[in-house]
């Protein structure tokens, strides 16, 4: 089902047209500030501690000491709600035939056989297990009115072309996470993984991490098959896949780029599938963006149209953190940390030199979260370009020169699909392997523009450390969140859905419909809070 909907009217705002807010479920209780004893007649009235909760009594403590030597104390409001040990979650109160508005997954239980778990014995070593119909919330944030921030279009922006669209999306979403029952039998499992697209950080981690959950489930080592360069691999004659052991897959996590290798474009499905029938293949993990995510649903569509039982499931990676919905992707985070590293070397470079100008290229095709994340992170930027906002290079020049007048130097940060509207003719157009428009390359344009307008009275030191950037490994917290999508991955073919994604959203591990991620790209909203922060932060005028 594709939930999208063209127009730009909030699907909140068309679900609960007039807003009204509705009656607090729990009592508001007012933040009370610090405030000092003795009251003099002028001051206003300490706020009165609110009524005693159940448990225990709003207790002063002195938190320090005024100017005048009276004792400033603040009063903490009492906890309104018992804590009991395990009583967390809501249960749901929904029957089980009841129609739910839930992103609806595919599966093909209806043609396997249902067993336990291996982990039943132990509670899954005592983690417990994930039910079916456990949901996580898709809407997170109640708007007051049709003017707040993001109710414009509360599930998110998409665009379609030149024409932006809101996502429409039901309440919730499938948990993700390892099943009481499980409907294939490990020991009669065959598996394969696929990286696809370009390289990111955190491929090795997930490669490694499903190979060690489907052994941790039982699947015999020689079950598991490694694909190499991309999706290709399935059917090339002089690329044979590999066995992924757990011995081969130790410490890779520890290296960049990817282990099975990787490559655009060649995603022949009707062969692919014909290989995953004749290797007899019943699970299929595609780590790939948008692109490897549309290859995975048609794979699965294939598989479905010639009756082949095949699990298959993504796991969207993107450096771009361009995957709906999606709160981040892994690598992303990695890829940040180390885009700021460059655009630090540019604030030094730039401010060592007369008038210096430190320009850096990152990547970010058609999506720039790496560059306004990077330049926020980084605090040393003066100007931020992405592919979402087109801009005047005149425009440009005059700011930058005006910057370099106030401060002395510059530090600009490009997204590499930023300004395609001033590299017009420069592009040779085209799309390459994988039908991704192949775009003009803006940095030295900006550069020689710069150069240009400032009449060679200033030094430009252009980074370009795109590449450099892809290539390396994960940080711990992309190490984390890799690892929990690898196993995730695994528990989702284990439970017998397929044509799904995995992905962390709104702070939690769900499962999701691919078709529903990859309607488009997700972009940055050019009026949306994030956006507005960075130009805030560093006082960026519109250059459109
Ligand atoms: N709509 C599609 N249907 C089937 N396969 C696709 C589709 N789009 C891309 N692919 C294939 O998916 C693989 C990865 O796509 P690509 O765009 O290069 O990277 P990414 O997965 O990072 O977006 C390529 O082999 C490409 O041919
Ligand atoms: O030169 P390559 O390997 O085609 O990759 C360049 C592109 O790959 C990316 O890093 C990621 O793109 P994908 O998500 O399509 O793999 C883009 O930011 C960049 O435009």
């Amino acid at each position: 089902m594709l939930y999208r909907r063209a127009g730009a009217q909030s699907p909140a705002l068309r679900d609960r047209s007039v807003v009204v807010p509705p009656a607090p479920r729990h009592a508001v209780i007012p933040h009370c500030k610090a405030t000092e004893t003795g009251s003099s007649k002028s001051a206003p009235a300490p706020p009165k501690p609110p009524k005693p909760g159940p448990v225990g009594a709003s207790v002063p403590v002195t938190v320090g000491q005024a100017p005048d030597g009276k004792k400033v104390v603040s009063v903490t409001p009492p906890p309104q709600y018992t804590a009991t040990p395990y009583t967390a979650g809501r249960v749901s109160s929904a029957s089980l035939d009841e129609e739910e508005d839930v992103l609806p997954l595919r599966n093909l239980r209806k043609h396997l056989k249902p067993m336990d778990s291996p982990f039943v014995v132990d509670n899954n070593r005592g983690g417990g297990f994930v039910g079916d119909r456990d949901r996580v919330r898709l809407h997170t944030v109640e708007y007051e009115s049709q003017e707040s921030a993001g109710a414009f279009c509360a599930d998110g922006i998409a665009t379609f072309g030149d024409e932006d669209v809101c996502l429409v999306l039901p309440e919730w979403a499938i948990r993700c996470g390892p099943r009481k029952t499980i409907y294939a039998d490990p020991t009669q499992v065959s598996a394969a993984v696929v990286t696809c697209g370009g390289l990111c950080p955190g491929l090795n981690d997930v490669i490694q991490n499903i190979v060690y959950t489907l052994r941790d489930y039982g699947v015999p080592e020689d079950n598991i098959l490694g694909i190499k360069y991309g999706l290709r691999g399935f059917y090339e004659r002089d690329e044979k896949p590999i066995t992924l052991t757990s011995e081969m897959v130790d410490g890779v996590h520890l290296k960049g780029g990817t282990m099975l290798g990787t490559s655009r474009g060649g995603a022949n499905i009707k062969e692919i599938v014909r290989r995953i029938d004749l290797w007899g293949l019943n699970m299929v993990f595609v780590i790939g963006g948008n692109g490897g995510n549309a290859a995975a649903h048609a794979i699965a569509e294939e598989c479905e149209a010639s009756g082949v039982v095949c699990s298959v499931v993504g796991v969207p990676k993107s450096i771009d953190n361009d995957i709906l919905l999606v709160d981040r992707c892994f690598g992303f985070e990695t890829a940040v940390e180390e885009a700021q590293r460059a655009l630090l070397a540019a604030k030094v470079e730039a401010s060592s030199a007369h008038h210096g100008i430190g320009l850096v290229k990152l990547m970010g095709r058609q999506s720039g979260f790496i560059a306004m994340q990077a330049s926020m992170a980084s605090g040393v930027v003066d100007v931020c370009l992405i592919p979402e906002i087109q801009f005047d290079l005149q425009k440009l020049n005059e700011y930058v020169a005006k910057v370099i007048e106030r401060k002395g130097h510059c530090v600009v940060c490009l997204a590499e699909g930023a300004g395609q509207n001033v590299v017009k003719g420069a592009s040779k157009g085209g799309t390459d392997a994988s039908g991704n428009p192949i775009l003009a390359d803006i940095g030295p344009i900006v550069k020689d523009s710069l150069k240009d307008y400032l009449k060679g009275n200033c030094d430009i030191k252009y980074i370009d450390p795109t590449y450099m950037i892809r290539a390396i490994p994960t940080t711990t917290n992309d190490r984390v969140y890799c690892k929990v999508l690898g196993q995730g991955a695994v528990h989702g073919a284990f439970a017998g859905y397929t044509d799904i994604t995995v992905g962390l959203v709104n702070t939690h591990y769900v499962y999701m419909p691919i078709q529903t991620i990859i309607q488009a790209p997700r972009r940055v909203n050019p009026t949306g809070r994030r956006w507005n922060r960075l130009v805030s932060a560093i006082g960026q005028p519109n250059f459109s």
